[in-house]
């Protein structure tokens, strides 16, 4: 498989040189030239496949340069119930009531999605730095879960050190503390004076300074990186196997969304053919993506405009992974993708609109304070459930969306216990929390404050990396 920018510049590329690239040369994302199409027969035998096995065979469809035993051995090792919450499946389906289930993927060590792809994305940096003698330099962004789980992922590895951008003051206690915590020499925490949209773009503007970004060897774990979103793709399969009994039925999936990477995985395992019938978008308040998808106008919005919520973690306000759909939607035109996201916003045609409701099946759906509230107290009465806010975002929208006859997959994009605040405000009870992670807000943090500044950020690197 090669792999091409969502912007058309630069010759096509093989997945490693992918992977320890990140962003591409000419400011895209990288995109697979086409989507391998899973035909009946393969739809059969997956079904019967462990989590790893699944990953293993969808991995394969896109890397062609890692030898199978190697992808089969870190595929295995990676999706292990022990890594996930002890749940042989990984990401297990729970039945609310029949016809709506929620797929757990926040069963890893940092309790949240993020865990599904950036364990199996500290593997393959670990696998094929070592393969090339070389070292990264990860630079990444988080509203609050991305950077806990790849600080996690990346720690004690081999030839990797990770520069890890967040808001300040603007995620939860607990996931402050899960990443300021660690005391690990090759992780570095910088809270900038700004929102998570300020920290991914100073990421990209880095990135795109390509004298600094080869010489200092650097990467990336957000999904800008390719690996991410593919990752991802396994459990929208496992999902649906989880769900039917047999490859005629359809379902739809219901995705709390921020920067469009975990629904974008699942308009990519729709592109090859599992049978989704809706792709529903969840936002919070911060809902340029719902205006979207109501209106075919996407016009992201600055900081001022960017409300802090009690989803915290979907404060966003320009989804970075939206420009790989819309290359989709716009047929591969790299210069029409550049153009759209390098103006202040853009328009859809009507045929455009009509596509992206029938041939993409994407809708969406907003929730509030109040709404996420009601929802988690609701869940809780009705189906002896606590859910985080996130995912109660996600459980609103699904129930106003879901079609009759139609199961619906809500995917629960992280535990409860991260968001106490707001667990405590909607039940009145303390979320319960695994065990081993009594106390971690007291622990001694190790963070640096910085101004939104992408020099500050270079220039911090550099005093802390070795740039021969
Ligand atoms: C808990 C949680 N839910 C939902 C999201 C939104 O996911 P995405 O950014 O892939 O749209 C995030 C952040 O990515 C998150 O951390
Ligand atoms: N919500 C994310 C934001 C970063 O998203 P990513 O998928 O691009 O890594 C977070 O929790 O950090």
């Amino acid at each position: 498989m090669k792999y091409v920018s969502t912007r058309g510049g630069g010759p096509q590329k093989r997945f490693c040189d992918i992977l320890l690239e990140g962003l591409a040369d000419d400011g895209g994302l990288y995109l697979p030239t086409h989507y391998p199409q899973i035909d009946a027969a393969t739809l059969a035998r997956w079904r019967t496949l462990s989590y790893a096995e699944l990953a293993f065979e969808i991995l394969s469809l896109y890397i062609d340069d890692i030898p199978a035993e190697d992808l089969r051995r870190l595929t295995a090792q990676t999706y292990r119930a022990e890594v996930f919450g002890g749940r042989p499946e990984i990401t297990p389906l729970h039945t609310l009531e029949p016809g709506l289930h929620l797929q757990e993927l926040s069963n890893g060590p940092t309790l949240a999605f993020k865990d599904m792809a950036m364990q199996l994305l500290g593997a393959l940096f670990e696998y094929e730095l070592g393969r090339r003698g070389e070292a990264l330099n990860i630079l990444g962004a988080t509203s609050g879960d991305t950077g806990s789980a790849a600080e996690y992922a990346m720690r004690g590895r081999a030839g990797v050190r990770v520069f890890m951008l967040s808001p300040h003051g603007r995620m939860s206690a607990f996931q402050q503390a899960q990443m300021f915590s660690l005391q690990d020499a090759n992780i570095h925490n910088l809270a900038v004076r700004g929102v998570f949209d300020d920290c991914q773009d100073i990421v990209k503007a880095v990135s795109n300074d390509l004298g600094f970004k080869k010489s200092r060897r650097i990467g990336t774990v957000n999904s800008i990186n390719w690996a991410r979103l593919l990752a991802q793709v396994v459990y929208y399969f496992a999902g649906y196997f989880a769900a039917t009994k047999s490859n005629d039925e359809r379902v739809s999936f219901t995705v709390p969304s921020g920067n469009f990477g975990n629904v974008c995985a699942g308009h990519v395992a729709r592109q090859m053919g599992l049978p989704i019938a809706q792709l529903v978008v969840a936002t919070n308040e911060n809902d340029v993506l719902d205006e979207f998808f109501r209106t075919g106008r996407y016009a992201p919005r600055g900081a001022a405009q960017t409300h802090a919520t009690s989803s915290p973690s979907m404060d966003i306000s320009k989804a970075s992974n939206f420009e790989r759909f819309i290359a989709d939607l716009f047929g591969r035109d790299g210069a029409r993708v550049q153009s759209a996201f390098t103006s202040p916003s853009f328009e859809l045609s009507a045929a455009e609109r009509a596509s992206v409701e029938g041939r993409y099946a994407f809708a969406s759906g907003r929730s509030s304070h109040a709404d996420r509230l009601a929802t988690i107290r609701t869940c809780q009465q009705r189906y002896g459930r606590l859910v985080d806010p996130h995912t109660a975002d996600g459980l609103k929208v699904a129930l106003e969306r879901r079609q009759a006859g139609v199961p619906m997959i809500v995917l629960e994009t992280a535990l409860p216990a991260k968001f106490a605040e707001t667990l405590r405000e909607a039940t009145g009870q303390e979320p319960p929390r695994p065990a081993g992670l009594d106390g971690i807000e007291a622990l001694p943090k190790r963070v640096t404050v910085i101004d939104n500044d992408v020099q500050a950020v270079r220039a911090f690197i550099d005093a802390h990396v070795d740039a021969r």
